[in-house]
């Protein structure tokens, strides 16, 4: 969909921003630029939309050069937001979503329906369209900025640093909310970020660059993870990038055992000690509500007035590293798995998570090598990317 051939970008001071990259960025997915600070990653993202001009190679959008088109045509087709939000201080958020359409000449009805629309789809109340960028919190702020992006349905969406300038709470949600909007509207996307860790969450494809504008690796995350190119590569991503990969592979081939759940309305009298010490408690329609110790049980009462240890229950699509975590955490050494409703299905002990964490890691290096000798085969057969957002997210 985007394709740098042979590109470079020389200033006059004499400067090389970026140094001969070719890069095939696929339609419909998410490639994240990275590397440190002045590696070219936003002077290869604005090459796209034209607001740099490269000084040698190619750049095609679709398939045609961009240099062909008129660029404000190209800009139309190519969504831009950036980390300061760009509100105009003065229009109101419907206004200011509205902005491409009416430059596009929708008319004032169609465009602030669209931007109403947008409104609700990244997340915001209606009666926010009313207000004045001011009035609404940074993280609000970049939802805006996205949902004008989106205004005229490019296909295209460049994001430089986006999330950069939030909280990590709200920058967690914002990243949910982009994997749910992506999820829906499958948009190609270049995403400019310093964190590693976000890249690894949102990208399907991460390209890491080097000072002096070098392309170094680009892949699959899960890829990347398990066999960086080189010592920059691998320093980059950083100590914990064995955990990192773990976050990209989830419970669901993981198996659970029914384990022997206690209902909370139970007279603590009628428990049997024998079996495990850790018994987990759920609510009478199978809510875990927390684990527990049948060595200390109180003289009387039910299950769900005892001490419980707290408990973190995991559905199918949260990641092996959330579950090493919690059964680390777990007196019971083990995870609690819930349907999407919450409900119990079985335990999962600590032995058979670390089972899998091993073997997701010695799947994802075989794929990468396969993946060295045969370039087209896919680089992550067996393990489960997690890109969607966790359901019970709520917007910011
Ligand atoms: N207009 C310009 N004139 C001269 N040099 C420039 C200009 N714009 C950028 N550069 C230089 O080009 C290099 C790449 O800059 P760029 O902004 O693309 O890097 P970056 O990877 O996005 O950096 P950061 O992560 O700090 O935002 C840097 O050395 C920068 O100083």
């Amino acid at each position: 969909m985007i394709k740098f051939d042979a590109v470079s970008k020389r200033y006059p001071n004499g400067t090389t921003a970026v140094d001969d990259l070719s890069l095939d960025l696929p339609e419909g997915g998410v490639t994240v630029l990275v590397g440190s600070s002045g590696c070219g990653k936003t002077t290869t993202l604005r090459m796209v939309n034209r607001m740099v001009e490269p000084t040698s190679g190619t750049i095609s959008v679709g398939g045609r050069d961009i240099l062909e088109a008129d660029a404000a045509e190209l800009r139309r087709g190519i969504g831009y937001v950036i980390q300061q939000s760009g509100l105009f201080p003065h229009r109101t958020i419907l206004d200011n979503i509205a902005t491409v359409p009416l430059l596009l000449g929708w008319g004032r009805r169609k465009a602030r329906a669209r931007a109403a629309e947008l409104l609700e789809l990244v997340g915001l109340p209606t009666d926010a369209g009313k207000r004045y960028p001011h009035q609404l919190s940074g993280g609000q702020q970049q939802r805006v900025g996205v949902a004008r992006a989106l205004a005229a349905d490019p296909p295209v969406l460049l994001m430089d640093e986006p999330f950069g300038a939030v909280d990590p709470v709200v920058r967690t949600q914002l990243q949910n909310e982009l994997l749910r909007l992506q999820e829906e509207l499958r948009k190609t996307v270049v995403f400019v970020t310093h964190d590693i860790d976000e890249a690894v969450r949102l990208g399907d494809r991460i390209a890491v660059f080097r000072t002096g504008g070098r392309l170094v690796q680009c892949a699959e995350p899960a890829e990347l993870l398990a066999r960086p190119a080189d010592d920059f590569v691998a320093d980059f991503l950083g100590a914990e990038r064995g955990l990192k990969l773990l976050s990209l592979t989830t419970l669901a081939e993981v198996p659970y055992a029914p384990g022997q759940a206690i209902r909370a309305d139970e007279p603590v009298d009628k428990i049997s000690r024998d079996g495990a010490r850790w018994r987990l408690v759920t609510s009478p329609r199978g809510e875990p509500l927390g684990w527990l110790d049948t060595d200390t049980l109180p003289s009387g009462g039910t299950a769900g007035e005892a001490r419980l240890e707290a408990v973190r229950a995991l559905r199918d699509t949260d990641s092996l590293l959330s579950a090493l975590n919690e059964a680390v955490s777990s007196p019971a050494a083990a995870v609690a798995r819930v349907t999407a409703d919450g409900i119990l299905t079985g335990l999962t002990s600590r032995d058979a998570i670390h089972e899998r964490a091993g073997r997701s890691h010695a799947e994802a290096g075989r794929a990468a090598a396969t993946k060295e000798t045969a370039p087209d085969a896919p680089a992550t057969k067996n393990a489960t990317l997690r890109k969607t957002a966790p359901t019970a997210e709520r917007p910011a």
